[in-house]
């Protein structure tokens, strides 16, 4: 049967396309917005890095780029499982965190109905699907409270296989399972994603027999999302993975040129790296459709952890970054909105605009004779939201306000797919123009170390002891 994104002109009219008119002088004034020459101007910093990019992935150091190609068959495979599987379970539970869980939330949202979990015709067969994400012991043990175990699988996600998130819900959960449905169950309830060749998961996966599928060891956390560890629990949902990988490999097509013009990753990388060296440094991403809103909180980790360094590739210390921000529209514009007209310019607006919505609705009409409310009748729920966001898009243009625009045709699993890819071509060019290393995140290790030595880990005495000798707070600042 053929596949609608293989049909090339469907494939054109869903494409997901970049706006940045508004980055420009012509647009936002000369004082914040841009000429084409400053752009053209970075053209030769671009091509060096797409050529760093493409022989880094030659070597195989960024295996990322290569998914949409590499995972074809192992989203197949994956999909196979999730048919075979998926009518035993009611519950399935993602036991990941940060690039272990923030996709799989993402494409969940995105794709699904709203209300997935309490719609059963919505579901479709599928199981509801729970990603406590956090370590909350509130959250996660009225979750597990809920659950009824023998109808319920845990996908315990980990690359490094190591986190003490992840690990913790994991062995809870297991300790649960093997207690209420004996320790033989462990591996129909349980499904694990990590690397092949580092980390404790893995040996764990092979001495209970749980089924495990691999993340390729150069495919880093925030970049993972279109391997096993998003796939898995997108095919358990219903969710075309297959498609999304499709969309992933058409964007990826659409940025195979260095030609800053023709490539909207790179070209929004430029910008957006210009209105950082500008001032500028606060990205918000505000998408107009609430099912996009997990996707700015997966951006705001890619962006985040992949630029935030403090040492450029040459071990200068350099401490840059763009501070990448989530709102919503048009929840936002009763909240952020004033701070973005007329606070400081040091902000960049990504607007997410989607053409056509999942189910529409009508506004109720009443009121004919009331001033002030009988305008919004006979108009539709999309236009009162897109209306609001061309409304908002023009008032920060109007205030010399740098913003841009991604449109979505409407959200699907191939559009979705395409803007993943987008945005994670951006950041890797983004990390070539900061010249940094975009693929580590050093930072972050410093506190998991000190949590490590306090908890107790082999190794980490040293960190306890540093923990033990911190600075005593002085009473009198603590009120
Ligand atoms: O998948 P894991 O190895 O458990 O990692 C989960 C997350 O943990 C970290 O602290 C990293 O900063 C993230 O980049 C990563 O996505």
């Amino acid at each position: 049967m053929t596949k609608r994104y293989e049909d090339a002109e469907w494939k054109e009219s869903m494409r997901v396309k970049l706006d940045v008119n508004n980055m420009f002088a012509d647009k936002v004034g000369e004082e914040h917005g841009y000429t084409r020459e400053d752009v053209d101007a970075l053209q030769d910093k671009v091509t060096a890095g797409h050529k760093n990019l493409l022989e880094a992935k030659e070597a195989g150091e960024l295996d990322w780029m290569k998914l949409p190609e590499t995972h074809k068959e192992i989203a197949q495979e994956i999909k196979e499982f999730a048919e075979e599987n998926r009518d035993k379970y009611d519950n399935f539970v993602v036991l990941g965190i940060g690039g272990s869980a923030l996709g799989n939330i993402a494409v969940q949202t995105a794709l699904n109905d709203p209300y997935y979990n309490l719609k059963e015709e919505a579901r479709d067969g599928c199981p509801r699907l729970f990603v406590p994400d956090n370590v909350d012991p509130t959250r996660l043990k009225s979750l597990l409270d809920e659950l009824d175990l023998e109808r319920t699988i845990f996908n315990v996600i980990s690359k490094s296989g190591t986190t003490a998130e992840p690990m913790s819900q994991f062995l809870t959960a297991r300790e649960k399972v093997a207690e209420e449905l004996g320790a033989d169950s462990v591996s129909d309830h349980f499904v694990a994603v990590t690397s092949k060749d580092s980390g404790k998961l893995i040996e764990i996966a092979e001495r209970e027999g749980i089924k495990t599928y691999y993340v390729p060891d150069t495919v880093g956390g925030r970049f993972s999302v279109l391997s096993p560890v998003g796939l898995v629990s997108s095919a358990f949902v219903g969710i075309d993975i297959e498609e999304l990988l499709a969309g992933a490999g058409y964007m990826a097509d659409l940025c195979d040129t260095d030609d800053l013009w023709s490539n909207p990753a790179y070209l929004n990388s430029v910008l957006q790296y210009l209105a950082d060296q500008d001032g500028k440094p606060m990205s918000v991403m505000m998408p107009y459709a609430h099912v996009l809103k997990d996707v700015a909180d997966w951006y705001r980790q890619l962006w985040a952890e992949s630029l935030g360094k403090e040492f450029d590739k040459e071990g200068n210390v350099v401490n840059v970054g763009p501070t990448p921000i989530k709102a919503l529209g048009a929840t936002d514009q009763h909240s952020q909105a004033q701070l973005y007209m007329e606070g400081p310019y040091d902000k960049v607006v990504i607007f997410l605009e989607v053409e056509n919505f999942r189910g529409n609705l009508e506004i109720g009409t009443a009121y004919e004779d009331i001033d002030g409310i009988s305008y919004l009748c006979g108009h539709s729920f999309d236009e009162l939201i897109t209306t609001e966001k061309k409304a908002t898009e023009l008032a920060l243009t109007k205030n010399n306000r740098l913003n841009c625009t991604v449109k979505f045709p409407e959200v699907n699993a191939f559009t979705l797919g395409q803007f993943i890819f987008l945005f994670e071509l951006q950041t890797a060019m983004s990390g070539e123009l900061y010249n940094i290393n975009a693929f580590n995140q050093p930072g972050v290790e410093l506190g998991k170390n000190y949590a490590y030595g306090v908890l107790g880990r082999d190794g980490y005495a040293d960190m306890k002891e540093e923990f033990d000798s911190r600075p005593e707070k002085d009473e009198d600042l603590i009120l």
